[in-house]
C-alpha cells in the first residue's frame, strides 16, 4: 500500500437507504491514487451501490464522497452541501471509468463508434484524434482491427474487453469494476481479468466488486470485506482473505459466492 500517495476516494459515513431499507450504512472508504481496491461481499451487501454512490449514479442519504480531493455530485457552501447542476455532474462523472456486468456497448454502433463517442462528446476531441486513440486502445486489449465490428459479432470477453477501452477512452482518474467478469462463460473471463491485470500495473487507480478470489489475492493493494451496508474488515489481502488466524473473516467468505 502507498499510503503517501494521495487519496483518489475518500468516503466517509456514506448512507444510502432505498425507501425505509438501508443499503449502506456509514461505509468509510479511502483508495490511495495508483491503488487497486477490491469488494467483497455476499449478494445484497451493497456493493453496487456503493459503487454507483462513487460517481453519483445514485445519491447519498449522509456523508460525504471526494474524488481526487473534490465532492462528487456536490459543492460545499457555507458549510452545506448543494448538489451540482446536470452538466457539472456529467463533467465530473467523466473523470471515472465505469464497466458494469454485461450490456456495456451501444448494440447499434460498431466498436469505433462506441470507442469514440465519449471523447467526442465529453472531451471535445476531434473524431480524427478520438480515432488515434481508439487504435491505441484496442491494441491495448489485443483486439486491434475489429474497429467496424458490431458488438453483437463479438464473444462477451472481448465486449468486455471494448467496454473497458470505452471506459478508458476519456482517460479517467479512477477506473470502477461491478462483477465484469460474473456473465461471462468461464473460458472468456481470463482474457478480461488479464486486460485489468495490466491496467493496474499500469499505475490506474482501480475499485474493483468482484468474486474472483485470486484476482483479489493477487492483484488488490486493499481488500474491503461489505457486509449488510457495514465495512467489516478492511486491509490487505495477505491479511484479510488468507490469514487463518481470522475466523470471522474465514466465516465471511464463506457466505460470498467465490468463483475461484
Ligand atoms: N434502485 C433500487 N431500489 C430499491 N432497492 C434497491 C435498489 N438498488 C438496490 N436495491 C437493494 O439494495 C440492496 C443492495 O443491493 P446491491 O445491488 O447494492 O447489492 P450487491 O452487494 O451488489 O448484490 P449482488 O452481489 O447480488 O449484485 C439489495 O437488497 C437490493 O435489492
Amino acid at each position: 500500500m502507498n499510503e503517501t500517495a494521495p487519496l483518489m476516494v475518500r468516503a466517509r459515513g456514506v448512507v444510502k437507504n432505498f425507501g425505509a431499507v438501508p443499503v449502506l450504512r456509514g461505509v468509510d472508504l479511502d483508495v490511495h491514487a495508483g491503488e487497486v481496491t477490491c469488494v467483497i461481499g455476499p449478494s445484497g451487501s451493497g456493493k453496487s451501490t456503493l459503487l454507483r454512490c462513487l460517481n453519483h449514479l445514485e445519491k447519498i442519504d449522509a456523508g460525504e464522497i471526494e474524488i481526487d480531493g473534490r465532492l462528487i455530485g456536490y459543492r460545499r457552501h457555507r458549510g452545506r452541501l448543494h448538489e451540482l447542476k446536470e452538466s457539472a455532474i456529467a463533467r465530473r462523472r467523466a473523470e471515472i471509468g465505469m464497466v458494469f456486468q454485461g450490456f456495456n456497448l451501444f448494440p447499434h454502433m460498431t466498436v469505433l463508434d462506441n470507442l469514440v463517442e465519449a471523447p467526442i462528446a465529453v472531451r471535445g476531441r476531434s473524431r480524427a484524434d478520438a480515432e488515434r486513440t481508439a487504435a491505441e486502445l484496442l491494441a491495448r486489449v489485443g483486439l486491434t482491427g475489429r474497429e467496424q465490428a458490431y458488438p453483437r459479432q463479438l464473444s462477451g470477453g472481448q465486449q468486455q474487453r471494448i467496454a473497458i477501452a470505452r471506459a478508458l477512452a476519456v482517460e479517467p482518474k479512477l477506473m470502477l469494476f461491478d462483477e465484469p467478469t460474473s456473465a461471462l462463460d468461464p473460458e472468456l473471463v481470463g482474457e478480461v481479468l488479464a486486460v485489468m491485470r495490466d491496467l493496474a500495473a499500469s499505475g490506474m487507480t482501480m475499485v474493483v466488486v468482484t468474486h474472483e478470489m485470486s484476482f483479489a489475492k493477487q492483484v488488490a493493494d486493499t481488500v474491503v470485506l461489505l457486509d449488510d451496508g457495514e465495512v467489516v474488515e478492511s486491509g490487505p489481502p495477505q491479511r484479510v482473505l488468507v490469514d487463518p488466524e481470522q475466523p470471522r473473516t474465514r466465516a465471511f467468505l464463506s457466505r460470498v459466492q467465490v468463483d475461484r
